[in-house]
């Protein structure tokens, strides 16, 4: 449909101007900073920043019904720009003009329904949200979508050029930062640093198919995290890792996209996601929080951030409830299925303290809360999803079980609606499920499969036959007859199957 065809009090909404004036805000001293040079870090203090619209509550003149005719409307739009994250353009770079932004499919994945069976299991009603549905397989390109759309803007205005993108990576990110920064080429090229032996085959892959450079270092994510920090404060390269605020307005698109899934009617909702480097966490309060304060939705949902007791600083840090009392402390991580949420000490910490605070006063009540689940309880709820009909990644399993043990404690009612993330795509993390079939897990994951959850391929080749057919070397007719009722006779045995004649 045509912009002219739509109703004529949305027209005038319909396509985004470049507007809004976005700032830099310092989350440690409060300075404020120009959006004009990429900035990770405040240069007074070197706490991490936010980006804030001082222009913000223009968007509160239009009310939250417009709103919603606003982004349905703009579903039936067939202009590449507003097909992704920037449907909710005035909410993620209003300052970004249509022309400079990056779109490769990322944004607007499915919301699939948990059916009889795990809904029973479960205990509540529940949804996946399958963010493994992105160009690159993960969350990660809606941030990236974000960040390089900026980056693409000042490289057009010419106040950037020949930029060098670099990220530390679990694996999600650096799939996520190549692909964009390809895409961006020759402007762009990208650097990765991963932990050796710490991302998964297909993980590995990706970055290298885009042409980024590949580095893998000793240690775990937190060590090449610290590495890329001292690069970007010492050369000239653009920090792609969420302590990059442009990359947490990206990802708020996941709040965005659960109010419209939803109908914006975000009461008894509960949104439940992974904490890794906490850039997640932190885009999904901030967005709903937004969306809440523009008149969107007119309840905030509760937030579930879910950690693996090998990886969960976050989750001890709420361990205290006294928040004077409060103290953050890194922790060395385990080897842990949910592996690309292995991190000790997540750069975003400073922000989700800020913004759970300022969730949980907004909505008069404590509707942020953090849960650590088992390396087994992982495992198994992703194969009980994925043999339902899903394909959740061990992060989807993470926030499943988290689901379940946040109702177990009543921070969940039975009559909730639940979303959970999955992040990743279940391929990337295949050798996980291999691992539990295989019951090969080294001991440390604490991973002991259950036989129910186990599956194998079973390899028919009948003894009696002399010949079975090979590539290049088809059987004869007689041969290949007798191959083929052979093996459909022992499948047929195997699945007991019941003869037509
Ligand atoms: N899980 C992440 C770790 C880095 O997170 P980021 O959001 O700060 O880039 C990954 O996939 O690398």
């Amino acid at each position: 449909m045509k912009p002219e065809h739509f109703p004529k009090e949305i027209q005038a909404h319909l396509i985004p101007e470049q507007n809004g004036k976005l700032i830099y805000r310092c989350l440690g001293c409060g300075a404020e900073h120009s959006i004009e040079k990429l900035l990770y870090t405040c240069p007074g203090c070197g706490a991490v920043l936010l980006i804030y619209d001082e222009n913000f509550d223009r968007l509160k003149e239009i009310p939250g019904e417009t709103w919603h005719q606003i982004f349905d409307y703009r579903k039936m739009l067939t202009i590449p720009a507003l097909k992704g994250i920037y449907r909710y353009h005035e909410f993620i770079g209003p300052v970004i003009p249509t022309d400079a932004i990056v779109y490769l499919g990322e944004g607007h994945t499915p919301v699939v329904e948990g059916n009889g069976i795990m809904q029973e299991k479960a205990g509540l009603r529940f949804y996946f949200k399958n963010d493994g549905q992105n160009p690159s397989a993960s969350f990660k390109d809606r941030g990236m979508a974000s960040a390089l759309s900026y980056i693409n803007y000042l490289v057009k205005s010419g106040m950037i050029s020949d930029v060098l993108a670099i990220c530390a990576s679990t694996g999600d990110t650096s799939a996520a930062a190549a692909l964009y920064a390809a895409y961006l080429k020759p402007h762009i090229k990208s650097a990765v640093l991963l932990p050796h032996k710490k991302v998964t085959p297909q993980q590995l892959g990706q970055p290298l198919g885009s042409g980024a450079s590949v580095f893998e270092i000793p240690g775990v994510f937190d060590d090449c995290m610290k590495v890329v920090e001292h690069l970007a404060d010492n050369y000239n390269v653009a920090l792609l890792n969420s302590k990059n605020a442009w990359r947490i307005l990206g990802q708020e698109s996941y709040s965005y996209e659960v109010a419209q899934d939803f109908e914006y009617d975000m009461a008894d909702k509960v949104v439940v996601v992974p904490i890794g480097n906490a850039g997640n966490i932190t885009a999904v309060m901030s967005g709903f929080l937004k969306f809440y304060e523009t008149g969107i939705i007119s309840a905030l949902p509760k937030v579930i951030g879910v950690q693996s007791e090998h990886a969960n600083p976050v989750y001890k840090y709420y361990l205290e409830p006294d928040p004077a009392k409060r103290e953050f402390v890194p922790m060395t991580v385990s080897p842990s299925v949910a592996q690309a949420a292995m991190i000790g000490n997540p750069v975003s910490m400073p922000r989700v303290i800020r913004l759970a605070e300022q969730y949980n006063r907004t909505a008069g009540g404590q509707r942020v809360f953090f849960i650590s689940v088992t390396e087994q309880e992982i495992m198994d709820w992703e194969l009980t999803a994925n043999r339902n009909g899903h394909i959740a990644c061990t992060h989807g399993g993470e926030s499943l079980a988290g689901l379940v043990r946040a109702l177990k404690l009543g921070y969940v009612d039975k009559d909730d609606v639940a979303v959970v993330d999955s992040t990743a795509h279940a391929l990337k993390f295949a050798g996980f499920q291999q691992m539990y079939f295989e019951n090969s897990f080294p001991p440390e994951f604490g991973v002991t499969p259950k036989p129910e959850l186990v599956n194998a391929p079973t390899l028919m080749r009948p003894a009696d036959l002399e010949r079975v057919p090979e590539p290049g070397n088809p059987l004869g007719e007689a041969d290949f007859k007798k191959f083929v009722r052979r093996v459909s006779d022992e499948i047929a045995a195997t699945l007991k199957l019941t003869s037509l004649k």
